[in-house]
């Protein structure tokens, strides 16, 4: 019998099955009936390897320090800390990850890949419950690790950073065309020195800042955002209301807001420029914070995508929460305020005393959304982007740039050029609105009030359906009309907004387009996020409620 390579207690590098990665594993036995080491990982995980699966540890270069890829890394939260089944749980997670991985692999090497992961001995489930909770896990990683290659095999996220801002400025540069169709399409580029205005860096600086004392101010309610991995929840100021209040205030007191319509352009800069430092000091901490406290997406160790994406879920400088404020504070309310001054800028250019019809419902349907917005603020707490997105240079441009200054465009627009609404078209699209807005908060309340008391008596009339994970699924009330009814009374609303700056321009309806696709790709990412989460349940869900967004049609 040939001696035994490796001994009980040696530090050396396993490899982890189905891929070619090794990871520093610590040997805790041989057996010779099956050839096989037992050896463990860094996290905790027990594996059998054989022999050529395993090299030994000096000058050994691997990517176990990566950041992002070792299996320390890599580590389950959701198993239990007794860990008492660890072992069984640990080998059929390695063992599907293995599975999933071959099933990409070339049929060849799958080959190979398939008897590794046979060759991994699976031993008798004692907790099921323990070993499916790790499967979401992997398949995440598995996920996540698809996304990060196609982003880094397609130009993706380095498209999408250069095409949003180039985006906005086109929007920014056509809206002042006397005909901004697309016949006119590229806009002029005004001179380099156009973008620049140091006094408006400054203004901008200073909203932000000044919102975020408003934000701090010590009034209002605090509010528990939605528990996270690791089970903590995290504490929210939500005094949105009181923000707007002293915004509101602030108008009031004579400042000449047409400053805003003749410096759109540098204010943009100003604000993208922000927005750029911003990412890149979310993405700098995010190097140095823990695993738990990165979002799942975002994580794949390609820098630009990283970047882009967003790292880390939930930045705070002590108890002030990045994400939390740039969503909800400068640019939503800076959106309003944009408006505002666009309607007092078309009363300036067109000589007269109210602002028009047009104006007047966008800039009032507009900030009914915000207002709105602000006071739930607590529902946002429930949505995608606050308990799954990282927060990086998507979210800090949409944030900061694209919000005040896309979402204007409408507004913007009406500026230099009018549209006469009659009373029955007002009345028609007053009524449009209503019904959108209607949808929409009676739907996102639903799911709030749901989803933060799931044994509310008020709601005890709907029907649910019941996940592995413990949390439920609404299947009647508005969440049994369609998988998104809040989309759909949000898709309403944007109608609403863009009819009354008429037919003559495609520019106006930007939002409604964008939105549209924003929306529906939305729809299909939160639907394979809980495919992964809730399995069959959702399968479920699904054939009880059919359509995604608009019922029976999509
Ligand atoms: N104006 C804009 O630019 C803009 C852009 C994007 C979104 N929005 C609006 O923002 C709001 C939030 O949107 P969102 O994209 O974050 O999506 P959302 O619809 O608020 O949240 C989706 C989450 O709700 C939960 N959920 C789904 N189906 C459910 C059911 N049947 N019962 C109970 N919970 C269910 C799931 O999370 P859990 O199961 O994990 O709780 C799912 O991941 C929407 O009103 C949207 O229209 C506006
Ligand atoms: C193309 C990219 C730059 C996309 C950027 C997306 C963001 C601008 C949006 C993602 C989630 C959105 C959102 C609101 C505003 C726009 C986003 C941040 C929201 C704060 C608007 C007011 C609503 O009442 C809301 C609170 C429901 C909503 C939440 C989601």
């Amino acid at each position: 019998m040939p001696p035994v390579k490796y001994q009980r207690g040696d530090t050396v590098m396993g490899r982890w099955p189905g891929s070619s990665l090794y990871y520093e594993v610590k040997v805790l036995g041989f057996d010779a009936k099956s050839q096989l080491y037992t050896v463990i990982y860094k996290d905790g995980t027990e594996l059998e390897l054989k022999e050529q699966d395993i090299k030994s540890a000096s000058g050994f270069q691997t990517r176990s320090r990566s950041r992002s890829r070792s299996p320390g890394r890599r580590r389950s939260r959701s198993r239990s800390p007794g860990r008492t089944t660890r072992r069984s749980s640990s080998r059929t997670a390695a063992a599907v990850a293995a599975a999933a991985i071959t099933d990409s692999a070339p049929s060849s090497r799958r080959d190979t890949k398939l008897k590794d992961t046979v060759e991994v001995t699976l031993s008798p489930l004692v907790s099921a419950t323990a070993s499916l909770s790790v499967i979401p896990v992997l398949m995440k990683k598995l996920e996540i690790t698809m996304i990060a290659l196609y982003f880094f095999l397609s130009p993706g996220a380095y498209f999408w950073l250069l095409f949003l801002p180039a985006w906005v400025l086109f929007l920014i540069l056509q809206v002042n065309l006397v005909d901004p169709s697309l016949v006119n399409f590229p806009p002029p580029l005004p001179p380099l020195e156009a973008f620049w205005d140091a006094q408006a860096l400054g203004f901008v600086t200073l909203w932000i800042l000044f919102q975020a004392v408003l934000y701090v101010l010590p009034v209002g309610k605090v509010s528990e955002g939605m528990p996270l991995r690791s089970g903590e929840r995290l504490k929210y100021r939500t005094n949105g209301e009181a923000d707007a209040v002293a915004v509101a205030v602030m108008v009031h007191q004579d400042v000449d807001l047409t400053y805003i319509h003749s410096h759109f352009l540098q204010l943009a800069t100003a604000s993208f420029l922000i927005s750029v430092l911003l990412s890149i000091y979310l993405y700098v901490r995010s190097r140095y914070v823990g695993q738990e406290q990165l979002a799942l997406g975002g994580n794949s160790g390609n820098v630009i995508y990283d970047f882009f994406k967003g790292h880390e879920l939930n930045p705070r400088i002590q108890d002030f929460d990045l994400k939390f404020f740039c969503e909800m504070r400068p640019g939503l309310i800076g959106w309003c305020l944009i408006n505002f001054a666009m309607a007092i800028a078309e009363m300036k250019q067109q000589g007269l005393d109210t602002p028009s019809n047009s104006m007047i419902l966008v800039n009032l349907f507009q900030l009914l959304y915000v207002v709105d917005g602000l006071w739930n603020e607590e529902a946002i707490l429930t949505t995608m982007d606050l308990m799954h997105d990282g927060f990086g240079f998507m979210l800090a441009f949409g944030d900061l740039v694209w919000v005040p200054f896309t979402y204007t465009i409408q507004a913007y627009y009406l500026v230099s050029h009018p549209i006469p609404l009659s009373l029955p078209a007002v009345i028609a699209i007053v009524i449009l609105k209503i019904i959108g807005f209607y949808i929409f908060r009676k739907s996102n309340s639903e799911k709030n009030a749901f989803r933060r008391n799931p044994s509310d008596p008020k709601l005890s009339y709907l029907k649910t359906i019941h996940t592995a994970t413990g949390k439920s699924l609404l299947v009647s009330g508005w969440w049994g009309v369609v998988r998104h009814p809040n989309y759909l009374g949000d898709l309403i609303m944007a109608l609403a907004w863009s009819l009354p700056c008429g037919f003559s321009h495609l520019l106006p309806w930007y939002y409604m387009i964008f939105f549209i696709i924003l929306l529906v790709h939305r729809d299909s990412r939160d639907m394979s996020e809980c495919r992964r989460k809730y399995g069959s349940a959702w399968e479920e869900y699904c054939r009880t409620v059919r359509y995604r967004i608009i019922p029976h049609v999509y």
